[in-house]
């Protein structure tokens, strides 16, 4: 919304102010306010400021005692008045972020239809696909920077949610706002809806999408290009992130579009950053590399091999070969360790594959190497658990790699909670305190003897925020590689762990602007020397971060005449 300290010329008055999120202000309309806009009587006759009204709204949310009725609450107050919610969230955020993100949204989007109020964003259903233009000039704002899209297919680790999806890009978006200073004003959450195959959602009479099976194939990928190039011509800046889509349509969509538009998808290469930083960070507290380190991943879909491949381009980097690089990459699927042997790899996951060769010593190995079969013969130091599925880190798998290494890295990042691979609780328990864990959804600080455990987040909202406000920044007209391995060194160099040699791997909640502003910079920087952003100077880039941060605070408003 610009320069705050402006005042905002609204060309319309009366009650429609009080029913536009963006604009409205409630109790803080100012007496010349009211009386301007044709407001006086509708409102109590107190005028408040933002902090009263952000106090009467928490002691509101703090009576809810379930998690998704604080969800609904605070959702509420962001489709009324956004500036309030986004001052709620920034208040609260290590409250709030779980409430508003993972894994409490997960919950949202399953009960999405239930629990449906008001519109927010875009839906693009199959059947209006000749009318995608129209349906992007409805939108309720008109300079969009960024914009987050899902066909809810792959809904963190629940499955296939049908247009209940809708719960991650709103709640992407509201981190983008309250971690990475976009203003609400330019974001977008779109949901894609061509159908399910939910079942039970097809049954539920509730539900709201287009009861239909999935469509897929070449009607699938042709409504996907005209929806890209649609929002090209409505926003040819606009940042859009790829989000929860399954892992046949995930990679490819990547593939095709990320040379052509201002794109990446943020379950690949998010993660991937997310991940890379946090290990960085990781290994230079221990003084080792990254490079020495030999990696096993459980779950090689979208992000396994996303981040399996940002850790091979980063070990390169550290001055090993590719070949020797990817020998310390092990990634484990259902059917076991991958190997090149294997009939029906997906391409992405033929480059990870280990020489079946390899397993030939491992005695007691079978055909399809299991996980445990990994722990034993290639002796990880570092654990990846990405596979949706809980309870893969068994008490067995955890305490034989912790018999070939003294401090493992172990990081169950499925999402949500109910997802993880392992409870922090249970991998400290079974290596007596020595592993350094990392979780994707937030877990309580864990307390073995005498000792506190702090339990880092590590999810691609330590990244995504800060990418956004970096490519908006400098206008950057693609997301490359480079610009996301820099915003995990960023990242990597805001860990206390690292820079202090104590305390959390990654930055507490509470530096999460400062954190984010970081790593826009190193973004900006990247995409000015990749080419993709105009140059300009180190200062001009910090002062367009500055220029680009949202704060949420009411701005004045005067009446445009008539
Ligand atoms: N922390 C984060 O920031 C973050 C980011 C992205 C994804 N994730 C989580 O990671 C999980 C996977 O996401 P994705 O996009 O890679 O999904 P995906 O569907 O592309 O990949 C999941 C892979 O796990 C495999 N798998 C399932 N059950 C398994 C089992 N029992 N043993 C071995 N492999 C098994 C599947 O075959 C698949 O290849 C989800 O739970 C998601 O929430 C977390
Ligand atoms: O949404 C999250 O919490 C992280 C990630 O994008 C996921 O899909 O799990
Ligand atoms: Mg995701």
């Amino acid at each position: 919304m610009g320069d705050k300290k402006r005042p905002l010329y609204l060309p319309y008055a009366g009650p429609a102010i009080l029913e536009a999120p963006l604009i409205n202000k409630g109790t803080a309309f100012t007496e010349e306010e009211r009386i301007f806009f044709n407001l006086e009587g509708l409102l109590p006759q107190v005028i408040e400021t933002i902090e009263e009204q952000a106090s009467r709204a928490y002691a509101q949310y703090s009576r809810f005692d379930s998690d998704v009725n604080k969800h609904i609450f605070l959702r509420n107050i962001q489709d009324t008045n956004e500036t309030l919610f986004y001052r709620l969230v920034q208040n609260h955020i290590t409250e709030m972020m779980p409430i508003i993100y993972t894994p409490t949204v997960g919950s949202a989007c399953e009960q999405f239809s239930k629990n449906y109020r008001r519109n927010r964003g875009l839906f693009i259903s199959y059947p209006n696909r000749e009318r995608i233009s129209d349906i992007l000039n409805n939108s309720t704002r008109h300079k969009v920077k960024v914009i987050v899209i899902t066909d809810g297919e792959r809904i963190l680790g629940l499955g296939d949610q049908g247009i209940g999806g809708m719960g991650i890009p709103i709640g992407k978006l509201a981190l983008y706002t309250s971690c990475g200073g976009i203003s609400p004003a330019h974001t977008l959450p779109i949901t894609l809806d061509v159908g399910t195959d939910n079942q039970q959602l097809l049954d539920d009479p509730m539900y709201m999408g287009w009861r239909h099976p999935r469509i897929a194939g070449d009607e699938y990928a042709e409504f996907i290009e005209d929806f890209m190039s649609a929002v090209k011509e409505r926003w040819p800046e606009a940042l859009i992130q790829f989000e929860d889509f399954a892992q046949k349509n995930a990679m490819p969509l990547l593939e095709r579009y990320k040379d052509k538009y201002c794109c990446f998808n943020d379950d690949i290469q998010g993660t991937a950053a997310v991940t890379v930083g946090s290990l960085l960070a990781a290994c230079k507290a221990a003084g080792t590399k990254l490079s020495e380190q030999r990696i096993t991943f459980v779950g090689a879909g979208s992000a396994g091999c996303g981040i399996a491949e940002a850790i091979v381009a980063q070990m390169e980097s550290e001055g090993i070969s590719e070949s020797e690089a990817r020998s310390r990459v092990f990634m484990v699927d259902r059917w076991g360790l991958l190997l090149d042997s294997m009939p029906n790899l997906l391409p992405f996951q033929q480059k990870l594959a280990q020489h079946t060769g390899i397993t030939k010593d491992w005695n007691g190995a079978g055909e399809n190497v299991s996980l445990i079969d990994v722990i034993t013969h290639a002796k990880p130091t570092v654990l990846i658990g990405v596979s949706g599925a809980p309870g893969l880190f068994t008490e067995d798998v955890i305490k034989t790699m912790h018999q070939h290494c003294e401090r493992p890295i172990v990081f169950p990042l499925s999402n949500p909670t109910s997802r993880v691979e392992a409870t922090p609780q249970n991998i400290l328990k079974w290596t007596n305190g020595q592993a350094l864990v990392a979780t994707g959804s937030p877990f309580k600080p864990v307390v073995l003897g005498d000792k506190t455990f702090e339990i880092a987040q590590c999810n691609n909202s330590y990244i995504f925020p800060g990418i956004g406000l970096g490519v908006i920044a400098v206008k950057s007209k693609r997301v490359t590689d480079a610009m996301l391995m820099a915003s995990s060194r960023a990242l990597a160099e805001c860990s206390p762990l690292a820079q202090e040699g104590e305390g959390q791997l990654l930055p507490s909640l509470e530096k999460i602007h400062e954190v984010s502003k970081k790593i826009a910079f190193a973004v900006a920087k990247a995409a000015i020397e990749d080419g993709v952003a105009r140059p300009i100077t180190d200062e001009h880039i910090l002062r367009s971060i500055e220029k680009s941060f949202w704060q949420p605070e009411y701005r004045s408003y005067k009446r445009t005449s008539f």
